[in-house]
């Protein structure tokens, strides 16, 4: 038997899972790693956090697969989107990573928006200049550390700058490229227009590469490190949200994924470039050669979740967080949250807003409020699912991934929420999966990734909307989607009191 892994690099850990050629796990690892959030806004990380932690996973993934060290013959990499990595001319990062949650950067935005104009950033980068991209990032460094990024010769993400420790070659690929702002996402090239008019040499980016390309083998070292054989094939691999839309087998027009992990993502394929959505999504490429997808973030999704539980229910797994949630009514016993903890992303671009939650009462118990917490975040989905259905797409059936996908009333209100049937896999880890579809693919194992997710992609239980349900968070939602105005004024005021 042969096999290929998949390394999940998220925000809250690395999730590293090996795969047989039919595509059922073998064996499962993850480690986790802190985040630092030094001021309000702020979210970092450690580079070498993710290195060690990758490195550790997979040592602990062979040792328990108990399987020879050269059966396994490719690996790939899904990452979390937008970390800026600088590296120097000897290839160390010259500072922590500044992560896509990270929101400092909204002078940056302007400035980029004044120097390459929003015409021309939407017509070549087909995005907005937003907080959690990473050309912002740059500029910030630039600004305000000059003495760091007078080291920087050139930039990584988060995924890219693993693989780059594992084998010693640089490279990134087009669905992650396109989230930096930088790349002309129809033409597959960096943009010398967006590069020229922010005054950053073409040398700054690194190679780029399809997500199933080969880009080497392990360094020996790393290899004996991670219990694996130095002629291991290392593919590119993508974007987490990208490698989550294949490993939910969302390859063909009319599929829509939702994503709960640290972010939420809805994310809807696209064929071709054609589609413009004009900034109000996301639009980037695919990991699918040629494809690309739209998709809406809400900034803190399941981070939202973690935050509540970190708080109030220290030291509690979310099974006992979460016992009895399925008995309280839909609306929380009038009881709404707004999850803009690190502020939003779609579809209100605003790096100020803050939480709420609005209509506490006496009768309300710490489960009314997890409760509420989910409804929000699904809430705040759902405005990305209205706002493709507004555009004209179908979006009846959707996928869904990430750690909230583990449970089963979470499930259930997405599919009370959105109004469509919702889809379990045996494996909610849709982007670890997509990662070694990537390798299964870059190995020669299926002609195209679409075979592979004919094997691969297992579809467990369905969710289908219950019409009382449907009813009372459609007038619940239209309450929710007035917060965001009601706090904005609020928000702003409070800026200044915060840290
Ligand atoms: N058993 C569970 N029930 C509900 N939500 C969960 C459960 N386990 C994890 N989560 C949610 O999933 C999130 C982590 O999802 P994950 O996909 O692992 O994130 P990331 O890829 O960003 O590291 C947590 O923040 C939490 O909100
Ligand atoms: O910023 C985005 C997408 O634009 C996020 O979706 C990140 O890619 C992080 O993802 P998770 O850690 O939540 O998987």
């Amino acid at each position: 038997m042969s096999y290929v892994i998949g390394i999940d690099l998220g925000t809250s850990a690395v999730k590293v899972l090996l795969l047989d050629r039919s595509g059922t796990v073998a064996a499962e690892a993850s480690r986790d790693y802190p985040l630092y959030h030094e001021h309000s806004g702020w979210s970092e990380q450690t580079p070498e956090d993710w290195v060690t932690g990758t490195i550790g996973a997979l040592r602990e993934l062979v040792l328990n697969a108990d399987v020879p060290a050269d059966a396994i013959e490719g690996i790939s990499f899904s990452g979390q989107m937008h970390g800026l990595v600088l590296l120097d001319a000897a290839g160390k990062p010259v500072r922590r990573a500044m992560l896509w949650n990270d929101t400092r950067t909204t002078a940056e935005c302007r400035e980029i928006e004044s120097l390459v104009g929003q015409e021309q950033l939407l017509t070549v980068t087909r995005n907005p200049a937003l907080e959690g991209f990473t050309l912002p990032k740059i500029l910030w460094v630039r600004k305000h550390e000059p003495e760091v990024f007078a080291q920087a010769v050139s930039f990584l993400l988060p995924k890219d700058y693993v693989r780059y420790r594992l084998t010693g070659a640089l490279h990134m690929d087009y669905s992650d490229a396109a989230g930096t702002l930088l790349l002309d996402v129809a033409g597959k090239r960096w943009s010398s227009e967006v590069l020229n008019a922010v005054n950053l040499p073409a040398s700054f980016c690194p190679p780029l590469v399809e997500s199933h390309e080969l880009t080497g083998t392990l360094l020996p070292e790393q290899a004996a490190a991670c219990g694996l054989s130095a002629d291991t094939k290392v593919f590119a691999g993508g974007a987490d949200n990208a490698c989550g839309a294949i490993g939910s087998g969302i390859l063909q027009e009319g599929l829509t994924m939702c994503s709960i992990g640290t972010s939420g993502v809805i994310l809807s394929y696209e064929q071709g470039s054609g589609n413009d959505f004009r900034g109000k999504v996301h639009f980037f490429n695919h990991g699918k050669e040629n494809a690309f997808y739209a998709m809406g973030v809400t900034l803190a999704a399941g981070y939202s979740l973690s935050w509540f539980k970190n708080t109030f229910a220290k030291g509690e797994s979310y099974d006992e967080l979460l016992q009895g949630a399925g008995d309280v009514l839909p609306g929380s016993n009038g009881l709404l949250f707004t999850p803009y903890l690190v502020g939003e992303r779609t579809p209100h671009a605003d790096s100020v807003i803050r939480g709420s939650f609005i209509g506490i009462d006496g009768s309300h118990e710490r489960i009314h409020f997890a409760r509420a917490v989910m409804e929000g975040i699904t809430f705040s989905l759902n405005e990305s699912v209205d706002m493709f259905r507004q555009a004209g797409k179908t979006v009846d059936t959707i996928i869904s991934i990430g750690g909230g996908a583990q449970n089963p009333v979470w499930l259930q209100m997405q599919a009370d929420i959105f109004n469509a049937d919702v889809v379990a896999l045996e494996n909610e880890q849709g982007p670890g999966l997509g990662a070694a579809m990537l390798a299964a693919y870059g190995c020669g194992w299926f002609e195209s990734l679409d075979a592979c997710a004919e094997l691969f992609v297992k579809r467990s239980s369905v969710y289908k909307p219950n019409p009382a349900a449907v009813d009372a968070y459609a007038g619940l939602f239209r309450i929710y989607q007035d917060i965001y105005a009601q706090t904005r004024g609020m928000n702003a005021a409070l800026q200044p009191y915060r840290k």
